[in-house]
């Protein structure tokens, strides 16, 4: 039998080493500040690495943008530029002086001639694959050596976002965006922290883009603002003590006010990656525009091929997640802007307003007794003006009145009196008040403070960006989990003026349909789109599009509730839909008080909360019936030729 060698293990000391073991460092108590903890784990903001935090700052700005203009029902008008910034003008913003390699070897990008050599042909040979690939219909992947080019070099970009929104008083502006990042209860600073459906909830976004910026370029962000009616534009130049958690103002100061603007312009300069994350997207460019979309799809995804897939354009996540937004979001006007020093890779693209229909602003809310926890409980006594028991039941908590929350101190004990004073509640006694709130049945509190997109608005914008044949959209009641109110609403979209089911479905992307003002034949990629919208998720021939609180969900989309249930529990077939080959977009948007989130990253809600699970089924399920009908004549005839027999046969 063979006998194990235990010489290193580190129970039997090696013979002939008399030495102690060393003794373990003694740990010390160390304290972080809240923005040191965040900036060693960014991942929990999205933050996780170049590509996903420049997406993640962009997505932050807009988001604030849309709530500051929405919360005084101002239409918004949000502009986003990036400005990519090369190596030589990055390091003359920071004064540091460009310099030549001297000894190439010391670089982690270093290839000798021979491995060069070996990487271009195993280029070659990917590319011819692809190429291969493509003409056989088969998904295209990115090659492996493709995808990790770029790594060592790190890219700059300017990140600007304007709106039209409410601004910020001149005095709070260096603590809304240098202080906090801690746990929501405790130091946070935001102005999104009453119940209430928001976009923003955990007054953490701006700080982590400012605290990348921080950590990746050093530069201070930078933010003009003025508020209604005032004569003046603050301008706040700052960043942030990391280890102190406080801002460090570099100039906070007040400009004249000529234009009479409201609304803020933030700036913060980071490390970014604009090539990740970002999926394959063929564009058709205004030359073709009146040819057949079929017939374009396959002309020019194989002339892409030929000219060595220069012009096989890859769409960044950034870009996906602006045209989602103009989805859920068509009475805002969004203006993207992509500027680089390499000029064709220049690119405006407007998302124009369809509507003026605005949802109504989302009310602040009292807490239902069913969603509070212990911590709430005490924050509530703390903050509440009311003196007993009986009046803090009444006015802090909806759906108690004066009859019930008698019945309800009745029940707590004999030490609890309608007149208890609020504020002496021993800690027992709040555990006591929390007991009961799990255990008694309440009422459902109502959707009044809620503001889903309303059914017209997901219509029109998905009619806006996709073009499809036809649309039927749903929306569903207010409904209730842990105590918090929720509106699911759902829209299903089949075929498109320009996403068919052809060519790019099999290439693994779709066309799209894009007039350029100017032309790919100069060697300029992209121009000014007045799009039409494709996306590229596929999941077979569902295209799922997952809204929260009207925020797209763009990753993560695997786990989430709404795929789980468009690929799962719906019988497509009922619909006289082919799940694999018909192209169809799914869409669902909840709203909330508290969305679900799962992980992080707030990507995902799970599939675990049975209320959402069942009304996002239903919301899809009982689309308007008059759909199924014309999904079922859509077999045999042209879906928009068939529009008219609908009218005569159900009007
Ligand atoms: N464009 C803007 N217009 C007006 N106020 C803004 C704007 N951007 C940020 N703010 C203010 O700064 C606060 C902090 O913003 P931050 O992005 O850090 O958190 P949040 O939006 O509250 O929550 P979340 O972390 O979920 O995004 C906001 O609550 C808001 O009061």
């Amino acid at each position: 039998m063979a006998t194990k060698d235990n010489s290193d293990s580190p129970t039997e000391p090696k013979k002939g080493k008399s030495k102690t073991p060393k003794k373990a460092k003694e740990s010390v108590l160390k304290q972080k500040s809240p923005a040191e903890f965040f900036s060693e784990n960014k991942n929990i903001a999205g933050f996780d690495n170049p590509g996903k935090s420049l997406y993640t700052t962009v997505r932050e700005l807009v988001e604030n943008a849309l709530d500051s203009a929405e919360s005084i029902s101002k239409l918004p008008v949000v502009e986003v530029t990036i400005e990519e910034i090369g190596k030589s003008k990055f390091n003359s913003m920071i004064g540091l002086i460009d310099r030549e390699r001297v000894d190439e070897e010391l670089y982690d990008d270093y290839e000798t001639a021979k491995a060069r050599e070996k990487r271009l042909a195993k280029e070659a040979r990917e590319q011819e694959i692809q190429a291969k690939s493509a003409a056989s219909g088969k998904k295209v992947k990115e090659s492996a050596a493709k995808a990790s080019k770029g790594r060592g070099e790190a890219s700059f970009f300017r990140v600007i976002c304007k709106d039209n929104g409410k601004g910020m008083p001149h005095d709070d502006i260096p603590n809304m965006f240098g202080r906090g990042v801690v746990l929501k209860l405790v130091l946070l600073s935001g102005t999104k922290y009453g119940l209430k459906q928001t976009r923003g909830k955990f007054g953490l976004g701006a700080k982590m883009a400012l605290i990348w910026s921080k950590m990746s370029t050093g530069l201070p962000i930078e933010i003009s603002s003025a508020m209604k009616g005032q004569n003046f534009v603050t301008f706040c130049r700052l960043d942030i003590d990391i280890h102190r958690n406080i801002p460090h103002v570099h100039l906070h100061e007040k400009r004249e006010n000529k234009d009479r603007w409201h609304g803020a312009e933030i700036q913060v300069v980071i490390e970014g990656n604009w090539t990740t994350y970002r999926v394959f997207v063929a564009f058709v460019t205004s030359l073709y525009q009146g040819i057949a979309n079929f017939a374009l799809s396959i002309l020019f995804s194989s002339f892409q091929f030929l000219i060595s897939g220069k012009m096989l354009l890859k769409q960044s996540k950034i870009l996906h997640y602006m045209r989602q937004m103009a989805v859920i979001t068509p009475y805002a006007q969004f203006v993207f802007k992509f500027v680089s020093e390499t000029a064709d890779k220049n690119m405006t693209i407007q998302f124009a307003r369809r509507t003026d229909v605005m949802p109504p602003v989302p009310m602040e809310t009292k807490y239902h007794p069913s969603a509070v926890d212990l911590l709430l409980i005490k924050r509530l006594i703390g903050e509440t003006s009311k003196l007993n028991l009986l009046q803090f039941l009444q006015h802090e908590f909806v759906n108690i009145g004066k009859s019930h929350a008698e019945r309800l101190i009745g029940e707590m004990g004999t030490e609890f009196s309608p007149k208890t004073a609020v504020k002496s509640l021993t800690s027992q006694q709040i555990v006591r008040i929390h007991q009961l709130f799990r255990q008694a049945k309440f009422g459902d509190p109502s959707g009044d403070c809620l503001s889903p997109a309303g059914e017209y608005n997901l219509r029109l914008g998905i009619i806006k960006e996709l073009h499809p044949d036809m649309v039927a959209t749903y929306s569903g009641s207010a409904q209730v989990f842990e105590g918090h109110p929720f509106v699911v609403e759902a829209g299903v979209s089949v075929g498109g003026k320009n996403v068919k089911q052809s060519m790019p479905a099999r290439l693994g992307y779709t066309p799209m349909h894009a007039t350029f003002q100017k032309c790919l034949f100069n060697g300029c990629t992209i121009g000014v789109a007045t799009h039409d919208y494709a996306d590229s998720n596929l999941s077979g021939g569902l295209n799922i599009f997952r809204f929260a609180n009207r925020i797209p969900l763009l990753f993560e989309q695997g786990a989430d509730v709404v795929t789980r249930t468009a690929v799962k529990r719906i019988n497509w077939g009922n619909y006289k839909i082919n799940q694999t080959q018909d192209r169809i977009g799914v869409f669902v948007s909840i709203v909330s008080t508290k969305i679900p989130f799962k992980g992080t990253g707030k990507e995902y809600i799970g599939d675990d909360i049975t209320e959402i699970a069942s009304a996002v089924k239903v919301s899809i399920y009982f689309l308007p019936f008059p759909f199924r009908i014309r999904l079922v004549v859509s077999k045999t005839f042209s879906l928009k030729n068939v529009f008219p027999f609908y009218i005569v046969w159900f009007g």
